[in-house]
């Protein structure tokens, strides 16, 4: 099989250019469904042990920065969510976090492929301060189907699949209308980055909002979760340098289909690979918030 190229075990792609995914239509057959109802299954079964290890001793390492940490348990609970995947589903295609880390290419390809964080808020994991996340995302073709987050202190589940909606548990997600920075909460997160030229970026994009009126800006430490407040409403918008396409597969989809929108920090299409994000719930404000950032390159996923 060429790299690109994926068969679907007794499936194989119909018409096409033998790359893309095409399925034969079936009356009500729903594709992907099998692989969201895994894919919740194995959050749910993550995140207990991500619960379970937030009050215990932890080996911590560190990564890109000497703040980018990561623990035993990231690896663990992704090899736990990637080897349950690829007994199930084995023609499919991977990208972690920490098999990322590791020296794994982060290549996203027409194959059905999961895109994971074992431990969103990793930082926050370590501190034991509540906001960690295990993120699921599925693409297929290049175009991401569903995610699934599942908050590990308060056991909340966010899904979202392509044209089915976003919930938490079982309550439906709608984004806010809000289309001015000046009557906005804006979400961001501060990336791994902490040189003097990329803090005085940061900080300068804080400030410039800020003299937007912006009602607020907050950081809680998980991209995912914070995505998710946009999602349901709790915040208006959400951008960010130095976030990867694991933190950002699943969140978009619900996003998306809480109503929102979510684009490039250039006020362009989403780049799932460039590190860099704008979400609000109207296009106006996520288009105001991008106009006023200046950039903070971090660089690409799939370098
Ligand atoms: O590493 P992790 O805890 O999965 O994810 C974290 C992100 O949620 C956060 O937005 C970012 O600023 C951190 O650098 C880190 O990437
Ligand atoms: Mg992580
Ligand atoms: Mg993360």
């Amino acid at each position: 099989m060429k790299p690109g190229e994926c068969s679907l075990g007794n499936r194989l792609p119909v018409g096409g250019n033998g790359n893309k995914f095409e399925f034969p239509p079936q009356q009500g057959e729903d594709p992907w469904k099998e692989c969201m109802d895994t894919a919740v299954q194995l959050a749910l079964r993550a995140g207990q042990v991500v619960k379970k290890a937030l009050t215990e001793e932890k080996r911590v390492s560190t990564k890109t920065s000497a703040v980018d940490l990561v623990t035993e348990t990231d690896h663990l609970v992704e090899d736990l969510i990637i080897s349950a995947l690829r007994e199930k589903f084995p023609s499919h295609r991977f990208i972690g976090e920490e098999s990322t880390s590791a020296g794994s290419k982060c290549v996203l390809t027409d194959c059905p492929t999961w895109i994971i964080d074992p431990i969103d808020g990793t930082c926050n994991f370590v501190h034991r301060f509540p906001p960690v996340a295990v993120s699921i995302g599925f693409a297929v073709n290049r175009e991401l189907e569903f995610g699934v987050i599942y908050h590990c202190t308060n056991g909340n589940m966010y899904t979202g699949r392509k044209g089915h909606g976003a919930f938490c548990n079982k309550e439906r997600l709608r984004v806010t209308q809000e289309k001015a920075i000046r009557n906005a909460l804006i979400l961001t997160e501060i990336g791994p980055k902490r040189d003097p030229e990329t803090l005085k970026l940061f900080l300068g994009n804080m400030e410039k909002l800020l003299t937007f009126q912006a009602h607020g800006i907050r950081v809680i430490g998980s991209a995912t979760l914070a995505l998710c407040l946009v999602a349901s409403g709790a915040a208006d918008a959400y951008y960010q340098y130095g976030l990867h396409c694991w933190d950002l597969a699943a969140a978009t989809v619900i996003i998306r289909e809480a109503g929102g929108t979510v684009i490039d920090t250039s006020g362009g299409p989403l780049d799932l690979m460039s590190c860099r994000v704008v979400a609000a719930g109207t296009m106006e404000l996520a288009q105001s918030i991008a106009q006023e950032l200046q950039t903070i390159d971090y660089g690409r996923d799939d370098n």
